[in-house]
This record gives C-alpha cells, structure tokens and sequence, in this order.
C-alpha cells in the first residue's frame, strides 16, 4: 500500500513539475526511486534533455543505474527543479528529513539535500500517506535528525537537551558496529524533541551550536508537497497563503 501511494507521488511530481532542457536535483531514500523511474521513462520516450544532481551517494548510483546525465554543483549550480523525499511534512509545509524508512544507506543525507534544495528554483517534495501531519511529531517518533562533526557530539548532544528539551542520540549502524557515518563523514543526533516548536527559531538557533553541520529541518523551502494517498488518489499541498 504504501509503496504504490510512494509511487503515485513520485510520478505526479515528475510529471507537473519537469520539461526537456532542465537541470533537476535528484532526492535520497525510497520514495525518489519511482520518480527517478518515471524520470528515465520520461527521457527514454519523450527524447528528454535532462541534466541530473544527486543529493547523495544512492541518488549518484540511482542516476547512473537509469542511463541519466550525472552533473554537480559545480557544473550546474543553479537547478530548476529538486524533487526529494521527506519523513514528516506538517500543515506549513515543514519538513522532518534525514529520517529514511528504508535501509540505513538511505538515511542521513540532509545536509547534501538541503544544499541542492536551496540551489534549486523549486523544491517539490513527494511521500506517502503516513507522512502527512498537522504538526512535527505527530506521525514522525524517531526525531529531528542533526548532523554534526563527530567529535562535538556529546556538547552538541548537551546543549540541544538543555536548551530546547528531550534528548538527542547518536544514531547507530544497523550492520556495523558504531555510529551512523553520513555522506560528509560526520555523525547524526537524532533529537527527540518534547513538543512542536517554532520550527524557524529552533532551526537558526540549533544551527548556531558549534559543531552542528546541518539540521533535518526544512522551514520555507518546500513548495509543493504530493501525497500518495491509500486510496489510490494524490494528494497536493501548498504552503498557506499567510
Ligand atoms: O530525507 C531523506 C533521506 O535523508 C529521505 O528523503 C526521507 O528520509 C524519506 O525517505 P523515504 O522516501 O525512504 O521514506
């Protein structure tokens, strides 16, 4: 159920939101594989011209599996559209991310995803029903993820238990032992957090701590959010008019 609602997603957001000639940021975890199935579809039968970003080592592979132009940031540092995946998504358009359902490989990439999403001129997100809440921690339990350089995470561990409550834990390794190590090399706090927040002041602020790569909070940055929903419907949210 939830992997067709992941794919209904995945393919109304590529369908909406991509043309021929357009640089697009490619997204991490399970549900970016449909729209990257979809996408190479798209090229393969349409004659697309479409350039490609990764925002981690699986989107890398997940691109180069399906026959898509590979570019960076470097090439292509400004992107017309970021199509990514999310763990929780609340009524302002809010996102948890960094979480990942699937295998740990897929999990822990906010800081690459964070950049491309920012370089992007849209960032269209996709997920299925049980990701859709009206505040953070409603369906999301695992926490805020943090990424952080690894020998500051006990202080930063401290500070975000002090000064914003709950706690934050080392992420561990499934089939290693030790932490989670991300695709920058640093470690992931996973902040279990005690009561939704002002998600902008949390995120400057927990951003500020020395030692604090990146947070899991994307404030502002979503334009669109597809729901793939149980019955077989999409559902669309856009950020309320304030
Ligand atoms: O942010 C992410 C990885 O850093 C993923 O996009 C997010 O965790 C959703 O993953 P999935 O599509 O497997 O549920």
């Amino acid at each position: 159920m939830a992997e067709e609602a992941k794919k209904l997603a995945g393919y109304a957001a590529v369908d909406n939101h991509v043309q021929n000639n357009q640089v697009v940021g490619v997204g991490s975890g399970s549900t970016i594989v449909y729209a990257v199935d979809r996408l190479a579809e798209r090229v393969r039968q349409e004659k697309l011209n479409i350039v490609c970003v990764p925002t981690s080592f699986q989107a890398r592979q997940l691109i180069l599996q399906h026959g898509l132009t590979l570019s960076d940031l470097d090439r292509h540092p400004e992107l017309d559209v970021a199509i990514d995946g999310a763990d929780e998504v609340d009524a302002a358009l809010t996102l948890i991310k960094g979480g990942g359902s699937l295998s740990p490989a897929h999990r822990g990439c906010l800081t690459q995803e964070k950049i491309v999403a920012g370089c992007a001129k849209h960032f269209i997100v996709i997920a299925d029903f049980r990701k859709d809440s009206s505040v953070l921690g409603q369906q999301w339990k695992k926490g805020v993820p943090i990424e952080v350089i690894p020998m500051a995470y006990v202080p930063v561990s401290r500070t975000i238990a002090k000064r914003f409550g709950g706690e934050a834990v080392l992420r561990m390794a499934v089939s290693k032992a030790g932490p989670v190590v991300t695709d920058n090399s640093n470690f992931i706090l996973d902040w279990k957090f005690e009561h939704a927040q002002n998600w902008k002041e949390v995120n400057t602020a927990i951003k500020m701590i020395p030692g604090v790569v990146e947070t899991g909070l994307f404030v502002g940055m979503a334009e669109r959010v597809y729901f793939g929903m149980e019955d077989g419907s999409v559902r669309v949210r856009d950020p309320p008019v304030i």
